[in-house]
């Protein structure tokens, strides 16, 4: 897929998810196909650059082009700042979130919120394009704001006449969090209403559920978020599937361990060991989750003190692994409420 000058190797794209697509995770979906990996949400409150999380997450080094960084915010000039420092930190692409429904954002009238304001809305997406004249604009939103304002449609006409380049959507509204299943209804009606690219988004957790979204929707492309998670390997099933209709047999165990392994390494180089460990476990628990014995794992988990600890129990558990692996990955991912545990 071309887009905005750059060649993206697929039309599937990582959902950016605050505490999860970090640099170590958007570099290994890259390598499993993922088409366009959006950093995480990076606050446009100009006080909190100097945090070190902030710091962390607008490192860039190794990552493959186009490098894309979302913000969020409520208020046009403090995020049209964030879009210029982003874009002069090598942002390739800014990304604009007003898709998310967490507390910690929405009581800030920013993420999905926003959606209920689209005077607002205008303003900002004027105030962050014009703030960033060389880097192309996306955005991200859901349905609407309730079941009875679904007004995607009206903030996508909106958006395409700010001059946003690409739009994704997820198929829920603010209020459902992420309750019930999503819906592509009106991911299709955006889709027939304007003409830049509308990236479909919500639920899809196999080859067979992409590829039926993207026929009932039209979308240019789909964006994975909590099914990649664990497996990362999801954007190479999806890819084969859309190109010859055949499912591709789940990775056997040891690449799994391999693929967990590896991921683990760049954690640990990019946090530092101590952060490291604390934050792997999330990620462990969800390449393991969905075989025998993941709930013990799980716990046990909590009680290894060091990195070397951590990798010889990720060995150990895949170790033990006898399964049927001429079986398609299993579908499912890890709820929000998960990962925030295993976060804490
Ligand atoms: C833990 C978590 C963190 C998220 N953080 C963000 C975020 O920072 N920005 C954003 O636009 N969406 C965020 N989302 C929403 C996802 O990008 C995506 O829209 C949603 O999970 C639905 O896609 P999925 O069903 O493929 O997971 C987050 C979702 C989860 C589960």
């Amino acid at each position: 897929m071309d887009f905005a000058g750059f060649h993206l190797p697929s039309s599937l794209f990582v959902a950016p998810m605050a505490g999860v697509t970090d640099r170590p995770f958007r570099q290994l979906c890259r390598k499993f196909g993922a088409g366009l990996a959006v950093s995480e949400m990076v606050s446009s409150n100009a006080l909190l650059y100097a945090t070190r999380k902030t710091q962390r997450r607008i490192r860039h080094e190794g990552e493959s082009a186009p490098i894309a960084v979302q913000i969020a915010g409520a208020d046009p000039l403090q995020m049209a700042e964030a879009a210029r420092f982003n874009a002069d930190h090598g942002a390739q692409i800014i990304d604009i979130n007003m898709g998310c429904p967490a507390k910690k954002v929405c009581k800030l009238a920013a993420g999905s919120a926003l959606m209920r304001d689209e005077a607002q809305v205008g303003r900002i997406l004027d105030a962050v394009v014009a703030a960033v004249p060389d880097t192309p604009v996306t955005l991200k939103i859901r349905t609407g704001w309730s079941r009875e304002h679904r007004n995607a449609v009206s903030i996508a006409r909106i958006a395409e006449a700010a001059g946003i380049r690409m739009l994704a959507i997820h198929g829920r509204t603010r209020e459902d969090l992420y309750m019930g299943e999503a819906e592509y209804d009106t991911i299709a009606d955006v889709k027939a209403s304007i003409s830049i690219p509308v990236i479909a988004n919500g639920d899809i957790t196999s080859p067979h559920k992409a590829a039926q979204v993207l026929s009932h929707t039209g979308a240019d492309g789909l964006m994975i978020g909590r099914a990649a998670q664990g497996r990362p390997w999801i954007f190479r099933e999806i890819a084969h599937f859309l190109a010859t209709g055949e499912e591709l047999a789940a990775p056997a165990a040891a690449e799994i361990l391999a693929v967990c392994r590896a991921h683990l390494a760049e954690i640990y180089s990019f946090y530092g060991e101590v952060a490291g460990v604390r934050i792997a476990r999330k990620h462990i628990a969800a390449y393991t989750r969905t075989f025998a014995g993941a709930q013990r794992f799980r716990e046990q988990m909590f009680e290894l003190p060091d990195a070397e600890a951590q990798l010889a129990a990720v060995d150990a558990f895949f170790s033990q692994i006898d399964e049927d692996r001429t079986k398609p990955s299993p579908v499912g991912f890890p709820e929000p409420q998960e990962l925030q545990e295993l976060a804490a």
